[in-house]
């Protein structure tokens, strides 16, 4: 399966399979015989019914989740709104290369394997209050590098990114996608001071007016980034294979954003693994109708709160799967 354009893109999305009602159905009926008083597992119930109907199958396990993180560069940072350096991006994959970052404790934690995808890191997309950020072509290669980085043989899958400058971009996503004033988006990110968030404010505001009426997949190649299309890449073809994915932050919620806005229901194979601590973070969540597993004040993006809910999935699974029933176990129902 390939896509040339944003349209052969969008088509993918519309063609993607849903869940498997059978494997559903199946263990919903399981899952109401297992050994506990109906409903006391709460959301873990729901959590290992959901992966069953995404992995089309009654009794399934977590073996092989995939943690896979994107960088890239962003012009607009030369308009000073990180706290950080632009180099701080190239410096970051060479950590989680070396297995020096959070991402690595916590991937590694949950027994998953990481990848690392870098994408032009010497190439900076454009600043997007002058022109898109990447052309329909630049972007479509950038959601290729997260097409492909998914392996087929994975069965939860995390998409992170790394790119200073990025809470911006994500801002001027949701603001354009979402409405609102950019006031309502904007937030701290690495931790700007009051100047430093006027400055994204403007930045923000200035990248909806030129870009803001345009299509969901338009407006992801105009304000995004190419670690923020491949991440978008990344969750699309992990539907194709039906493979669930866990949602990071703010930044990997407004590229999923894109896709569900583009073609809504493309995001019911993802679950929000955690609320950021970044101050729009919680408004995204609200408009994808997501309820995020964790709240740990967290605002580090790489997966990292992604990849801390991959042991909590996982748990649900083992109960789902694991569980002795009443009959099994001979213990007396109601
Ligand atoms: C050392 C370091 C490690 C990081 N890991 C993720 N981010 C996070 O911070 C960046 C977004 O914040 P802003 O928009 O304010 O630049 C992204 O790279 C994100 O992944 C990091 C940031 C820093 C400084
Ligand atoms: O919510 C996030 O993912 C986030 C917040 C701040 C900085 N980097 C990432």
């Amino acid at each position: 399966m390939a896509f040339s354009d944003l349209a052969g893109f969008e088509a993918l999305l519309k063609a993607a399979p849903g869940p498997d009602l059978e494997a559903k159905a199946e263990a919903e009926a399981r899952n109401a015989q297992l050994t506990k008083p109906a409903g006391s597992l709460g959301r873990l119930e729901e959590i290992g019914i959901w992966y069953a109907s995404w992995r089309g199958a009654a009794r399934p396990k977590v073996t092989r989740p995939q943690v896979a993180i994107f960088a890239g560069n962003h012009g607009v940072t030369a308009r000073g709104v990180s706290a950080f350096p632009a180099e701080v991006t190239v410096q970051m994959v060479a950590n989680f290369e070396h297995g020096g970052a959070a991402i690595n404790q916590l991937a590694r934690n949950a027994g998953a394997v990481m990848s690392i995808h870098p994408i032009e890191l010497d190439r900076p997309t454009a600043d997007f209050t002058e022109a898109p950020a990447m052309s329909e072509a630049e972007c479509v290669a950038a959601l290729k590098v997260g097409w492909d980085a998914v392996d087929p043989q994975a069965d939860l899958l995390v998409v992170g990114e790394m790119g200073i400058g990025n809470t911006t971009s994500a801002a001027a996503i949701a603001n354009a996608l979402f409405g609102g004033t950019a006031a309502d988006w904007v937030g701290r990110g690495t931790g700007v001071d009051d100047a430093g968030l006027k400055i994204k404010e403007e930045v923000c505001a200035a990248g909806v007016a030129l870009h803001g009426d345009k299509t969901p997949l338009e407006i992801l190649a105009a304000l995004g980034g190419r670690e923020v299309a491949a991440m978008a890449g990344g969750i699309a073809r992990a539907r194709h294979l039906r493979i669930p994915v866990v949602l990071d932050g703010f930044i990997c919620c407004a590229a999923a954003a894109t896709l569900e806005r583009a073609v809504p229901g493309a995001l019911d194979h993802c679950l929000a693994g955690h609320v950021s601590a970044e101050v729009a973070h919680p408004a995204v969540l609200r408009a994808l109708v997501k309820e995020p597993l964790l709240s740990m004040r967290m605002r580090l993006g790489e997966g990292s709160g992604a990849g801390l809910a991959i042991p909590l999935i996982r748990a649900a699974v083992e109960c789902l799967s694991g569980m002795a029933t009443f009959a099994e176990a001979g213990v007396s129902g109601k």
